[in-house]
């Protein structure tokens, strides 16, 4: 039976602490890595993070900081990766320990850029991770809700389900459901993709477009990202799971999405700038549009909405005309 060892945090933002609170619960110790020290040592002072989820409380004397990420991936077995995508590259440029043999797992929703592909894939290529080292923790879970203990699901792909179940029992429990997954790759397009939506939907509702229509925007958006996993990752996969649909929705709809926020002020008349600035956290959306575009580019699918969510925020046409555009082409 495969052990996950010792597990350690990678990042230090929202979804890093509420994925900690989870995992530090069953272990009662966990590696974590931060950026910043003055974060480390206020955290200590103050027993939880001092910049997100300040309500969830933490022992710390359970967990070993260090803003070295060296030390951590040389003392952890497991190591999940938190990180905004846009910082992953320069936080692993600063590794000298090889991580080919750790259980790797990812939570970013996000594209690595310039190389523009998925985590896994970017762990796998540059960093020689095999695939079966190699998982992803994807589902509709807002960082907030898991940190205020609401009920929600999550999903660890792995292409070794042994090592796929073992990381589920770290973090199943009362309020954190999991199951197993063998589509990696489609998990992780799917979850860079509702971002995208979500940003789409946001933009919608800035421009007052009302629930009828929303609805229709998400149902097309899921026949989108369906049509696009298929062409990049072709086997048999339920859209309707948790892990694709539930995401989507999650993201689309509630208050607590950041790239749904973010939509929402760009099609209120906001600046990218503005709104990013306002926003205080990532919506990772913004980054994947640009990349999912660029992917999309070798692929040819049809996808009518990551177009016109490009074309708002990188040609900046106006969301009104590219919005409307976009109705006409719907069913
Ligand atoms: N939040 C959520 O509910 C969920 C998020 N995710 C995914 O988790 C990943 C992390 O997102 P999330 O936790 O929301 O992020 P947050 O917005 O909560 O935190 C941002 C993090 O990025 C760091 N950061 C900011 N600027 C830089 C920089 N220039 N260089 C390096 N690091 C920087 C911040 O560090 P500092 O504080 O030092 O500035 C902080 O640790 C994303 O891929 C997201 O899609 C997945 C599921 C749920
Ligand atoms: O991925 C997430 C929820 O599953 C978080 O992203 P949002 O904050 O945009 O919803």
């Amino acid at each position: 039976m495969f052990d996950c060892g010792k597990i350690a945090v990678i990042g230090g933002g929202s979804w890093a602490t509420a994925i900690a609170k989870i995992i530090v619960r069953h272990t009662h110790h966990i590696g974590w890595y931060m950026r910043r020290d003055d974060q480390i040592a206020d955290f200590k002072r103050l027993g939880h993070n001092p910049t997100y989820l300040m309500g969830v409380r933490f022992d710390t004397d359970e967990i070993f900081f260090s803003s070295d990420i060296n030390k951590i991936v040389q003392e952890y077995d497991t190591l999940v990766f938190v990180t905004p995508s846009p910082y992953l590259k320069n936080h692993l440029k600063k590794l000298k320990t090889r991580i080919k043999d750790k259980f790797v797992i990812t939570a970013i929703k996000g594209i690595v850029p310039d190389e523009n592909l998925v985590c896994s894939e970017y762990f796998h290529h540059v960093y020689d991770v095999p695939y079966e080292n190699l998982a992803c923790l994807g589902g509709p879970s807002h960082a907030e809700e898991v940190a205020l203990e609401r009920l929600s699901y999550l999903t660890v792909g792995c292409c070794d389900q042994e090592k796929a179940q073992a990381f589920t029992d770290v973090l199943t429990g009362e309020y954190i459901k999991t199951k197993i997954s063998s589509d990696v790759i489609g998990i992780e397009y799917a979850s860079v993709l509702k971002n995208v939506y979500a940003i789409a939907s946001g933009i919608c509702n800035g421009l007052k477009y009302g629930d009828n229509f929303q609805a229709v925007l998400i149902s097309n958006a899921v026949q989108e990202m369906s049509r696009f996993l298929t062409a990049v990752h072709g086997i048999e996969r339920n859209i309707t799971d948790s892990v694709y649909l539930g995401d989507l929705l999650v993201t689309g709809y509630s208050n607590f999405s950041r790239n749904h926020t973010f939509g929402t002020m760009i099609g209120k008349g906001y600046s990218i700038k503005s709104a990013q600035i306002e926003m205080e956290m990532i919506a990772e959306g913004f980054f994947g549009t640009k990349c999912m575009k660029e992917i999309n580019r070798h692929w040819h699918v049809n996808m009518p909405i990551l177009d016109a969510v490009y074309n708002i925020l990188y040609k900046r046409i106006s969301p009104q005309i590219e919005i409307k555009l976009l109705t006409d082409s719907f069913r």
